[in-house]
């Protein structure tokens, strides 16, 4: 396989590579990913995350086995165990379809070109995403975001935080109030790292404050990436989505959702069939990262911690995909269903 290079993955000399983002903002780490047992390891305790990203790298792992010689058999059972890592985000389904397809139509020795190719092209579809949405924000614009979609959840610039990229390099004024993102911080640790690489002006927020800023009209859209996203528009994202497109209707704040066609589930008729990951408690009982480890409620307390959350297309001004902005009459319409 070639080398390929993003800014949390990389395949250099046949050696396949990942950021461990648990370490981010304070340490820039590099851990090698040669094993099936590493790539589930680091996805599930997302090292590795992002929709779009895991599935690059469970395909690039892949890949990199099959360089190794292992058997057919062998890959489809990898393969199987790289989809139960996380249930929810549909790419890591997608992009292993697609290698199996191509193990079964073509042999081991063209996984590395299968993989190559998603890697390309989830690059190429951020960037079509990142134009079409950027034609959508006003000089000037103050965005609310939630969780990270930038190059730390793909393999490109990111969703929605790559159309954010895309109107600061066309010069527009803005600001981001970025949503910190409990319980694992992928706003306040990894998207203010993003902004700023990007050099754009943000502010960190708690996750609790985005209905007040909404409520003194100090945000004028708001940008969110997906996981899944169903046949009729519903979609799932990290949880605290849904509570920010019910306050967003509520004060007219424009919501959009933003996505590859790759994240798009034909085969999923509404939100109500998403599987909602569960997580491990501890990450709301405290918190954990470069720092180290927190723990602040009572041992053994109970809670509830779901990955992510389904927001209804009723709730949704529109959908930002590579092929274009989709208002909710198209959605309704089937629009998803014909990509
Ligand atoms: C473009 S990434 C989409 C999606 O993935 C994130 O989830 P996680 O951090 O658990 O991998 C988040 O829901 C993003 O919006």
């Amino acid at each position: 396989m070639k080398d390929l290079i993003a800014t949390s993955i990389k395949y250099q000399q046949g050696a396949l590579s990942i950021l461990d983002q648990h370490q981010l903002p304070h340490q820039e780490q590099w851990l090698p990913c040669d094993s099936t047992e590493t790539m589930i390891a680091m996805i599930k305790q997302l090292q590795i995350r992002g929709a779009p990203l895991i599935g690059i790298g469970a395909s690039l792992l892949l890949a990199h086995l099959a360089e190794q010689g292992v058997s057919t058999t062998t890959l489809r059972t990898e393969a199987e165990r790289l989809r139960a890592t996380r249930p929810t985000a549909v790419n890591l389904m997608n992009c292993l379809d697609r290698m199996l397809a191509t193990l079964d139509n073509e042999g081991p020795a063209a996984l590395p070109r299968c993989a190559e190719q998603l890697f390309h092209e989830d690059v190429t579809l951020c960037n079509r995403i990142a134009t079409a949405g950027a034609a959508l924000i006003e000089d000037g614009a103050n965005i609310l975001t939630h969780c990270n979609t930038g190059s730390l959840a793909t393999a490109g610039v990111g969703t929605a935080i790559g159309v954010i990229g895309a109107v600061k390099q066309q010069g527009k004024a803005l600001h981001v109030w970025v949503d910190e993102t409990r319980p694992l911080l992928q706003g306040g640790r990894l998207t203010t790292w993003e902004m700023d690489r990007l050099g754009v002006p943000h502010t960190l927020i708690c996750d609790n404050m985005a209905a007040l800023l909404m409520a003194q009209g100090k945000v004028d859209v708001i940008l969110v990436g997906a996981d899944r996203i169903a046949a009729n528009g519903d979609f799932a994202n990290k949880v605290g989505t849904y509570s920010l497109a019910v306050v967003a209707q509520y004060h007219n704040v424009p919501f959009y959702v933003v996505a590859p066609y790759t994240t798009v589930d034909a085969n999923c008729p509404d939100g109500s069939a998403i599987p909602i990951e569960q997580r491990n408690p501890a990450e709301v009982q405290g918190v954990s990262g470069s720092f180290g480890e927190i723990n602040w409620a009572p041992d053994n307390t109970p809670v509830y911690n779901p990955a992510f959350d389904v927001t209804p297309a009723k709730l949704v001004s529109g959908w930002i995909l590579d092929t274009g902005v989709y208002r909710p009459e198209q959605i309704a319409a089937g629009a998803l269903k014909n990509l």
